[in-house]
């Protein structure tokens, strides 16, 4: 690359850098995307890039595979229904030692690699996230999963402390309901209802396929935007790890955050990509089809 290329590369952020500066963006990072230490450690770099350039990033961490391997080798069974892991009080203690005591650990030195960033926090950590038990939806039928819980409250004050303190929340999603009985959250689910308590002006989900496939799994159906009502429509048909995914979406654009993407946390330095390229790589889900205007030069594709 020759160097004016390299200006404009620099150049082609300036935009983008003008929009989000100052403004807080949550990204869930899925435990399917932590699949090598490279790419870990480029994510890592990605939200401290975030950091310096003024933009207040807010991690939101799954675990899942982790939760999986874990259990197994505890001889703990452990199934899935309707995309949410059916939570025993014996698996309970186990999601909240692979959350908030590796997961959450291992992101927090990474990112802390760059700086004295990052601090750990769970939704048990003054009063973060409110509980409520939920059952999950199989063919039609509710069918009860456990300590499994949606977050029917949010209390940002710790998040707000950190954040004005120039520090990186990471955050894991167990959570005590209203008696203090703990709850295994979803991290989608989780990080929309924190995106939307906290304002976000942007929802990123890593996950470890390119976006939103309209007819899983033909590829051709590969969506580059889809508004809420198109993707509340399309929710009864998508399956396994999509269905909370997608609902996740569609809580946060219906609450007010403008834009929630879905994009493939495969490919390095793909949440940089997504907020400072004119690209717009993945899914993205708006409140509906028409946008605000964009900065000058843009395909159309991002917010
Ligand atoms: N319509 C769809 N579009 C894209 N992925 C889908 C769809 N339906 C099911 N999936 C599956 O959902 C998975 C992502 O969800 P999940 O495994 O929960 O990831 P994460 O750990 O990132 O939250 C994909 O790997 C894919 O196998
Ligand atoms: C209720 C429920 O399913 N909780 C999830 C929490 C972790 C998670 O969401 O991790 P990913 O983002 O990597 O899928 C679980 O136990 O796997």
């Amino acid at each position: 690359m020759t160097p004016l290329e390299k200006a404009g590369v620099l150049v082609e952020a300036l935009p983008w850098l003008e929009r989000f500066s100052g403004t807080t963006i949550v990204i869930k990072y899925g435990g399917n995307a932590m699949i090598s230490p490279e790419l870990q450690r480029a994510f890592a770099e990605d939200i401290v890039f975030m950091r310096y350039v003024g933009v207040r990033p807010v991690v939101v961490h799954g675990g899942g595979p982790q939760i999986s391997r874990m259990l197994s080798r505890l001889g703990i069974e452990s199934e899935f229904r309707g995309g949410l892991r059916v939570t025993t009080p014996e698996a309970m203690d186990v999601v909240r030692m692979v959350l908030t005591g590796q997961v959450g650990r291992e992101l927090v030195g990474l990112i802390n690699q760059h700086g004295p960033f990052a601090v750990g926090l769970s939704g048990e950590d003054a009063g973060l996230f409110t509980a409520t038990r939920r059952t999950a939806a199989v063919n039609g039928k509710s069918v009860d999963i456990g300590q499994v819980g949606d977050v029917t409250r949010v209390d940002t004050s710790a998040v707000d402390d950190l954040i004005a303190a120039g520090r990186i929340p990471v955050i894991a999603t167990v959570a005590p309901d209203a008696d203090g009985v703990l709850h295994n959250v979803n991290a989608d689910t989780a990080a929309a209802a924190l995106a939307e308590a906290l304002g976000a002006r942007k929802l990123v989900m890593l996950t470890d396929v390119p976006g939103l496939y309209t007819d899983w799994p033909d590829t051709s159906s590969l969506t580059s935007q889809i508004d809420a009502e198109a993707l509340e429509k399309l929710l009864p048909s998508l399956e396994s790890g999509m269905v909370p995914k997608m609902e996740a979406c569609l809580r946060a654009v219906r609450g007010g955050v403008p834009a929630a993407h879905v994009v493939d946390g495969r490919v390095p330095h793909s949440t940089l990509l997504e907020v400072f390229t004119s690209e717009g790589v993945g899914t993205m889900v708006v409140p509906a089809s028409i946008q605000p205007p964009h900065p000058p030069s843009l395909n159309g594709q991002k917010a």
